[in-house]
């Protein structure tokens, strides 16, 4: 019996060579080749095939990266509409073996009842890879090979913390290294994806990394149009100026945002600062909306959303807008244009993702949770880092302060022998 299942799969897998020595398949390229040509991607002119062509392959640590030419007639969506048959392609593994070696082959085997399921599961392990593939199109189609696949568990640990300066927060890994985000050289993000992929989660490790890096100089104003509960815990930190939880809450929460930034704004202007680098001033003021879809239809408050956007950055504040239902109505061009960070999880459909990175790719993102596309200047791939609730609790502990409803918070900003600079919030909660 054991002869006969240990026969079947050798003979598997050397059938499977030969069927891929039938394709004319033996290395990536040829597999990827192979799928251009069945897929219909080549492009028949006359008697003439019009085929992809690579140009250049080139070999990293991480994997390969080719690069092609694509014929006329096709575009990279195409291409990235059969990004899963080219990963499913590249992972095909042949694997010749030799009698003397079956004891190495089947080494991990264990001779209980399960003997067969074992055997099917060990041939399947080793007859295929876990390499993945990302595509881009920049005039060439690039296709990246990458050697494993990339983690989907990334935990927040405080050590994050100790890599990143000034105003960087950890987003999230590649491969081969720690993505971090810089409030102080890109001001703005939006955050945008299908419900349950990750976006409270980030925008938690943000705030978490914000209070415990930035405790003296960060003033926080949250608004959880999803009921307030993702950042109720955050309510008592002296970081935090505000919790709306309802749309008027958050109107009244973004009138005071604007009360301040006027303020700051006019004393600059007096001072004939800049902004607040040249100011001297350390403070930021961070403006995170949940749901931000929902005050899309509130427009004295979607107005000052967009006023912080545009006004904000010089004078130290900071808007982060997340949404579920990234569209043109939900995502106005003013914040839009404003926000030059966007980290995109899942989305269902091209014309979302086009309404969150005024590209495509979001909706080819595997069906993983924290898995999102980074963008500033360039897209990158990243599985954003999963905070625990009990560590939060655990870490933002020592900056609880007891709080009373409607009280006046002074902050200020002694800046060595020249000016006081003085604003009054108030608290909703
Ligand atoms: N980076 C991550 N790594 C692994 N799992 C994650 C990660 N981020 C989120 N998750 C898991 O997904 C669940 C949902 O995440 P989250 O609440 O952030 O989703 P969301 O995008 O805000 O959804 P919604 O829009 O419905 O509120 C989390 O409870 C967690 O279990």
């Amino acid at each position: 019996m054991i002869f006969e299942v240990v026969t079947t799969t050798i003979f598997g897998a050397i059938s499977l060579k030969a069927y891929q020595a039938k394709l004319g398949v033996g290395n990536d390229s040829k597999k990827i080749n192979k799928v251009f040509a069945l897929s219909g991607l080549n492009v028949k002119d006359g008697n003439q095939t019009l085929t992809t062509q690579l140009i250049r392959k080139k070999n990293h640590d991480w994997g390969i990266e080719y690069r092609y030419r694509i014929p006329l007639g096709r575009s990279f969506h195409n291409y990235l509409n059969k990004k899963e048959e080219i990963q499913a392609a590249v992972n095909v593994r042949s694997i010749k073996i030799q009698f003397k070696d079956i004891r190495k082959y089947f080494k991990d085997l264990k001779f209980d009842k399960e003997l067969i399921s074992n055997i099917k599961d060990i041939q399947t392990k080793k007859l295929t890879g876990n390499k993945e593939i990302e595509m881009e199109y920049d005039g060439v189609l690039k296709i990246k090979v990458y050697n494993t696949a990339m983690t989907n568990d990334f935990k927040y640990t405080i050590d994050l913390l100790e890599k990143c300066n000034g105003w960087e927060v950890p987003i999230g890994i590649t491969r081969t290294e720690l993505i971090k985000h810089d409030f102080d050289k890109v001001y703005n993000m939006i955050i945008a994806g299908s419900p349950g992929y990750g976006k409270s989660v980030l925008l938690k490790n943000i705030i978490t990394s914000l209070v415990i890096r930035k405790q003296k100089d960060v003033k926080l104003t949250l608004i959880d149009l999803k009921g307030g509960l993702a950042f109720n815990r955050f309510k008592n930190l002296d970081q935090v100026d505000t919790v709306a939880k309802t749309p008027s809450e958050a109107l009244t929460a973004l009138k005071s945002v604007r009360d301040k930034l006027v303020k700051m704004i006019d004393y600059l202007l007096e001072n004939g600062y800049e902004d607040v680098k040249e100011a001297g001033i350390k403070e930021r003021f961070f403006c995170i909306i949940d749901e931000a879809a929902d005050l899309s239809f509130e427009s004295e408050a979607l107005e000052i959303v967009k006023d912080i956007a545009r006004r904000g950055r010089g004078a130290g504040f900071r808007l982060i807008y997340a949404t579920q239902y990234p569209t043109n109505e939900t995502l106005p061009s003013q914040v839009r244009q404003n926000c030059d960070s966007r980290v995109c999880f899942m989305l269902q459909t091209n014309t979302a993702s086009r309404a969150v990175l005024d590209d495509s790719g979001a909706e080819n993102l595997p069906l993983i949770l924290g898995r999102a596309i980074y963008q500033t200047d360039r897209n990158v791939i990243v599985q954003t880092p999963l905070i625990e609730n009990k560590d939060i609790d655990e870490w933002i502990k020592p900056f609880i302060i007891e709080k009373k409803e409607g009280v006046n918070i002074e902050t200020s900003k002694q800046k060595a022998g020249a000016d006081t600079f003085v604003i009054k919030t108030t608290r909703l909660s």
